[in-house]
């Protein structure tokens, strides 16, 4: 059964922030705790739905956490589910280098939304991905997708293409078939 109400596990503003924007437009209630949960080393599913049962476990009761994958084609997929440790490192505006020796620019941004009922449930998985090119500095700003970088959009634009708007359009699905 989907639930009425979404209790959103995330230490990251801008994320509850497009969350809430786009699910204010539903019938669904949404809540957020901020905790930083520890995150797995593995593969994109694996890391979603292993942070959606920490979180469970953590609460004690039903979650949605959400993991931002950004993968570079020239480096077969990485940094992929670590971005935030590079963006950490190099800072947004060195970050976009990592591709300067490389002539294909092109990323996927991959957001993966991941609902756990409660401890020892199994999760349910919500994905989104968008391609475009890496070209400036910055996360949004050098996202570019069909001649915009996501920086450029107005907010509801980049929430209808963008890999977080796409995923989130699933769990809405899901959430109004079971309600
Ligand atoms: O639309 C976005 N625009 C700008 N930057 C973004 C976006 N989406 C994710 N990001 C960054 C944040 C973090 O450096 C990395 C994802 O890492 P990720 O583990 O999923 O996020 P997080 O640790 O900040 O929050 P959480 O507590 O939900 O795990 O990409
Ligand atoms: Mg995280």
């Amino acid at each position: 059964m989907a639930p009425k109400e979404l209790n959103f596990i995330t230490g990251n503003k801008n994320k509850l922030a497009e969350v809430q924007a786009i699910l204010s437009a539903t019938p669904v209630k949404l809540q957020s705790q901020a905790i930083d949960l520890p995150e797995l080393q593995g593969t994109i599913e694996e890391i979603s739905t292993d942070k959606a049962r920490r979180a469970a476990e953590t609460v004690q009761g039903p979650v949605l956490v959400e993991d931002t994958c950004l993968c570079f084609n020239a480096f077969n997929e990485l940094p992929g589910p670590y971005v935030k440790w590079f963006l950490e490192a190099l800072g947004v505006a060195q970050f976009h280098k990592l591709l300067a020796g490389f002539d294909d620019k092109s990323a996927q941004a991959v957001c993966t939304f991941a609902y756990c009922e409660g401890p020892g449930h199994e999760p349910i998985v919500f994905q989104g991905r968008t391609d475009a090119d890496l070209i400036h500095a910055g996360w949004d700003a050098c996202f570019e997708y069909q001649g915009q970088t996501y920086a450029e959009m107005p907010k509801e634009e980049k929430n209808k293409i963008s890999h977080r708007g796409r995923a989130l359009e699933k769990l809405v699905e899901w959430l109004k078939q079971e309600v």
